[in-house]
């Protein structure tokens, strides 16, 4: 377990913080198979999951959803033939929060328990 993957997922509102330039370079290196992209303005998240077949990647899309609704933090699941592309961002502020990367290492730490 990583010191992110260690932390809650805080309330977070409207007005809440988005992680600076400057933050993200120190969180990713805490997630670093995990990339940060711009799609439709918002910045994000991803990582695509290998797995042998169909039922494991359902498997593994069951377990990161029932972590993101413990944490009351929810990404986006594209559950395919032996892949699964988990994306996290923060819809209340359209952005990255520091949430986002403790569920990114949390998503790594159901990924290492399979
Ligand atoms: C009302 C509810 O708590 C909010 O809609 C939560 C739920 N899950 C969430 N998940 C993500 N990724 N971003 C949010 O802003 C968010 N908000």
């Amino acid at each position: 377990m990583s010191d992110l993957s260690a932390q809650k997922c805080e309330a977070c509102r409207a007005d809440a913080p988005k992680v600076s330039d400057e933050e993200l370079a120190v969180l990713i290196k805490q997630i670093p198979d995990w990339v940060p992209e711009v799609r439709d303005g918002i910045m994000q998240l991803e990582r695509v999951f290998k797995f042998k077949n169909f039922k494991q990647a359902l498997e593994f899309t069951n377990k990161v959803g029932a972590m993101a609704e413990d944490e009351g933090h929810h990404p986006g699941l594209l559950t395919e033939w032996g892949k699964v592309t988990v994306t996290w961002w923060s819809h209340s502020i359209k952005g990255l929060h520091k949430n986002d990367f403790v569920c990114a290492a949390k998503t790594d730490d159901v990924f290492a328990a399979l």
